[in-house]
């Protein structure tokens, strides 16, 4: 992915006033960007150096643990799966932010999958825990320096395609970054040209042979029945969909809809990092006016309990392979 142009992105002079919100980053000579990315190339290189000076391996392989798959109490959970883990939670990393959601453990997890190294974000960061995109995507540039090339994001998302059951296996096949629809894009800001280009292509941001071959796979593992892919979208959260919005939702295309993810992979196609998704479907979303369930993070969280034994399986064999090509 080459691309990188001369192109000087503008600075806007501003008053001090303008630093509220901690979104503004003040450059060498005063002046702040609007929105700008607050760690700047050297602060993710620092946290990056403070992690690989206490981990005796390098993982080329990086995971990110949707809701229920990578929750402190499940000790069948894909992080809790690693073998000789080295465990930073989160407030002991300098500079990170805190996971404040159910289900979301708050470490950072290096080990062995498959006798492969990785690291393992076991709990993510969301738009609705008050964080910047830019900032819930953050660690993917940490993955990045620590020397990650390959991406396995993994999220929970309510089913909109009527052909999904509960507990089905999306594999993520494009997005639709609905938030990017009104100009909230965790790239936005100065563009750090040692991550990437100002203007990353998306239309082959998940990896074809990856999609390909963990079909194969799950088929092979007997969890074929359970695999589609599909299209992803990500709306703000945290509040569930309407039924109007679910429509909408099928109507424009998308097969599942979640809180996370997009920007992940965003921030990592822009610094050239391999990406392979999917979403455990949690919940089918209700588009019909007369039902009376309702979408809760409970179900969201029992599920990914069900389902712990199978994605740990699937992405053990989704690493080995990765880890075969590498
Ligand atoms: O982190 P993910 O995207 O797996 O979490 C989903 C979206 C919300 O955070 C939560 C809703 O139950 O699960
Ligand atoms: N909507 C949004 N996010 C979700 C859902 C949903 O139905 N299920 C799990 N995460």
């Amino acid at each position: 992915m080459n691309g990188t142009c001369e192109l000087k992105t503008k600075v806007l002079n501003r008053t001090n006033e303008s630093k509220v919100n901690n979104v503004e980053q003040e450059t060498q000579n005063g002046q702040y960007y609007a929105n700008s990315n607050v760690y700047s190339y050297e602060s993710v290189v620092k946290i990056a150096q403070f992690l690989l000076d206490r981990v005796p391996f390098t993982p080329k392989i990086g995971i990110i643990c949707g809701s229920g798959m990578g929750a402190y109490w499940n000790k069948g959970s894909l992080a809790e799966a690693l073998q000789n883990p080295i465990k930073f939670p989160y407030e002991d990393i300098p500079n990170f932010p805190i996971s404040t959601v159910e289900g979301h453990a708050g470490q950072l997890v290096f080990g062995y999958l498959s006798d492969v190294p990785v690291m393992c974000m076991q709990g993510r960061f969301h738009y609705y825990e008050g964080y910047p995109l830019w900032k819930c995507a953050m660690p993917v540039r940490v993955m990045k320096m620590i020397g990650v090339t390959h991406l396995i994001a993994t999220n929970a998302a309510g089913g909109l395609n009527k052909t999904y059951k509960v507990g089905d296996i999306m594999i993520v096949k494009d997005h639709i970054n609905m938030m990017g629809f009104a100009g909230n894009n965790p790239l936005q800001g100065p563009n750090e040209e040692r991550f990437g280009p100002r203007f990353p292509p998306m239309n082959s941001a998940y990896n074809k042979q990856l999609i390909r071959k963990a079909k194969e796979i799950a088929t092979a593992e007997g969890l074929g029945d359970l695999v589609h892919d599909g299209v992803y979208t990500c709306l703000g959260g945290p509040s569930f969909e309407t039924v109007a919005e679910l429509k909408m939702l099928g109507m424009l295309g998308c097969d599942a809809v979640g809180m996370s993810t997009v920007h992940e992979v965003i921030t990592a196609r822009h610094c050239n990092m391999t990406v392979f998704a999917f979403s455990l479907i949690t919940n089918m979303c209700i588009t019909d006016y007369d039902c009376k369930e309702e979408a809760n993070h409970c179900e969201v969280l029992d599920v990914g309990k069900l389902r712990e034994g199978d994605l740990k399986h699937f992405v053990s064999k989704v690493v080995e392979y990765m880890a075969q090509t590498m």
